[in-house]
């Protein structure tokens, strides 16, 4: 039985997330070492310029401390910003070919109940705002290793100045941990809303008819569902950025507020003039680096919520088809044959998502070979995704499909396939062709055969134009089943939106023709007009065969 989607983030969302990143840790290690390498060296030349200045004289050693520090500090931070830049749009390529890699090799119903939409907005926004915070990672360790450099000379300067600015930074971090968890919700919210944002696009770019006939529904689209997205990723992110405002600004005080404690209390607190300006000064250098680290918050907190949306995605693909390729077949491969082909009890359940649920079969079914096959019934009987079934699309909950005598497994599904072309009733029209250059120089036989020899050309494997009417286009679709000629052609409802003279041609002409070259031909129609094409017809009824 299928699991319902939830889109909770897995347990394991972490571990998922660095599985992701594995193949760049050693760059992004070597760059941050690098970033707290030139950090660390930047506070040490401001030690000893410090130093220098406390003696007041220019000793021997100090020339060459400052040049080996400098370049030391500089090499690190450059490189490690190199580093950090190329492995960046790695990390992003690497992510878009991951994450389309799954949603390409998943099972077609784990991709139905994702979403569109929702698949949309992980691949538009998470993986950037992922990947931007991780090719900062050496910034940020630079910044780390300065204030913590700093800290350090603090300590070797006098005790009581470390343990004050302990305490300063203990209460920068309650005040950054307190307002973290509010920026987190602020984050959560902003990601759903922009899931709802990509939603409403699609609407207002597939819906741009109905729109602009009902002007209700544009006035709601645009005002309150897409507005409503659009004005709710503004206030969070306005919201949670106020938030972050108004932290920095808090913690700018508290700096401020502690220089101005030492200043007053230096005596009484018995440290030495010279450190407290020794100590201003590096803390007025590390004022920089932490305000970087408090900077990287926010972006952290919306890259946090983004690796749980990858995750999530990467969980809900984490099963692909076995055995299914992404490289292109090999050539010479067989083209295969059709003998019989069988489904013997088959059953599938869409779970109740919202609806109610659809349960198809058991069904029993011998296709012959060469045959015209009708499958016919009601809306909603269950035809199209008892030809989903057939072809391998969904795999059955229960019962097999025998090919040639022979059950068809999960692992040889991806092969079965190759069996069959097909023409859905919602297809999507690629402009390329792929077939050998033989086979497409009789395209331009069928452009006339399908009446399409004027509207169209075929140019460097593509054709020239889908700017054609719906019947139009449907043909092209035809003509690409055609040329890819295998033994078995499935259309669903082909022939709905051709007109009656094409319509006639198509049951009367073209599917005999097919069969006369040996095809099979399932055809999913509601042309009562026509069965009598059909060598053979079933009926759907409610999930069942009727008769
Ligand atoms: N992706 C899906 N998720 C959940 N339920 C689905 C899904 N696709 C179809 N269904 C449900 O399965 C039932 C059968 O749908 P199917 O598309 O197979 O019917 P059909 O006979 O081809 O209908 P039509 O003649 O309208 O094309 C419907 O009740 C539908 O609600």
């Amino acid at each position: 039985m299928k699991e319902a989607d939830t889109g909770a983030p897995p347990s394991n969302m972490m571990a998922e997330v660095l599985r992701l990143l594995k193949p760049f840790w050693p760059v992004v290690a070597t760059a941050t070492l690098l970033g707290i390498v030139g950090g660390l060296t930047a506070t040490g030349l401001l030690g000893r310029i410090n130093q220098t200045l406390q003696r007041g004289e220019l000793t021997p050693g100090f020339w060459l401390d400052f040049a080996g520090l400098l370049s030391v500090s500089v090499a690190g931070t450059s490189v490690a910003g190199i580093l950090n830049s190329l492995v960046g749009q790695k990390i992003i390529a690497s992510l878009r070919k991951d994450i389309s890699s799954r949603i390409l090799r998943a099972p077609l119903d784990a991709i139905e109940r994702y979403r569109s939409h929702r698949l949309l907005a992980t691949l538009n926004n998470d993986i950037d705002t992922v990947s931007a915070f991780t090719f900062n990672f050496s910034t940020y360790a630079i910044a780390l290793a300065m204030a913590l450099g700093g800290l350090v000379y603090l300590l070797w300067l006098s005790r009581t100045l470390f343990v004050f600015s302990v305490a300063f930074l203990a209460t920068g971090m309650l005040l950054t941990a307190f307002s973290r968890h509010g920026w987190m919700k602020d984050y959560e919210g902003v990601r759903d809303a922009q899931d709802d944002l990509q939603k409403q696009y699609r609407a207002i770019i597939e819906g741009a008819k109905e729109l602009r006939i009902n002007q209700d529904r544009r006035a709601r689209v645009f005002g309150i569902q897409l507005g409503g997205a659009v004005d709710a990723i503004a206030r969070l992110k306005s919201h949670a950025m106020g938030r972050y405002w108004l932290m920095s600004g808090a913690s700018t005080a508290l700096l401020f507020i502690f220089i101005g404690i030492m200043l007053t209390a230096r005596r009484q607190l018995g440290i030495d003039s010279a450190d407290v300006s020794a100590a201003v000064i590096v803390l007025l250098f590390i004022k920089g680096p932490m305000e970087q680290l408090a900077g990287a918050l926010p972006v952290m907190g919306q890259a946090f919520v983004s690796m749980k949306k990858l995750a999530a995605l990467s969980a809900a693909f984490s099963n692909p088809e076995p055995d299914i390729s992404l490289a292109p077949q090999e050539v010479g491969e067989p083209v295969l044959s059709m003998n019989s082909l069988a489904l013997e009890q088959v059953g599938y359940t869409f779970l109740p998502d919202g609806g109610t649920g659809f349960s198809l079969g058991p069904v029993s079914l011998d296709i012959r070979a060469g045959e015209i096959l009708f499958i016919v019934g009601k809306n909603g009987s269950g035809k199209t995704t008892l030809i989903k079934l057939l072809l391998g699309l969904y795999a059955p909950d229960r019962g097999r499909i025998l090919y040639n005598g022979q059950p068809v497994t999960a692992a040889g599904r991806d092969a079965y396939r190759r069996l069959f072309t097909t023409v859905f009733a919602d297809y999507y029209l690629f402009d390329e062709i792929l077939v050998d250059p033989v086979r497409a120089r009789e395209s331009q036989r069928y452009l006339e055969r399908l009446d399409l020899a004027r509207k169209v050309r075929i140019q460097n494997g593509r054709f020239s134009t889908t700017d054609l009417s719906t019947g139009q286009r449907k043909r092209l679709a035809l003509l690409q089943a055609y040329l890819e000629d295998r033994p078995v052609i499935v259309f669903d409802e082909w022939a709905a939106d051709q007109d009656p003279v094409f319509r006639q041609v198509f049951y009367t002409e073209l599917l005999p023709d097919l069969k006369r070259r040996g095809k099979t031909l399932i055809v999913i129609s509601h042309d009562d007009r026509y069965f009598s094409a059909a060598d053979r017809i079933i009926y759907m009824a409610d999930g069942r065969i009727a008769k």
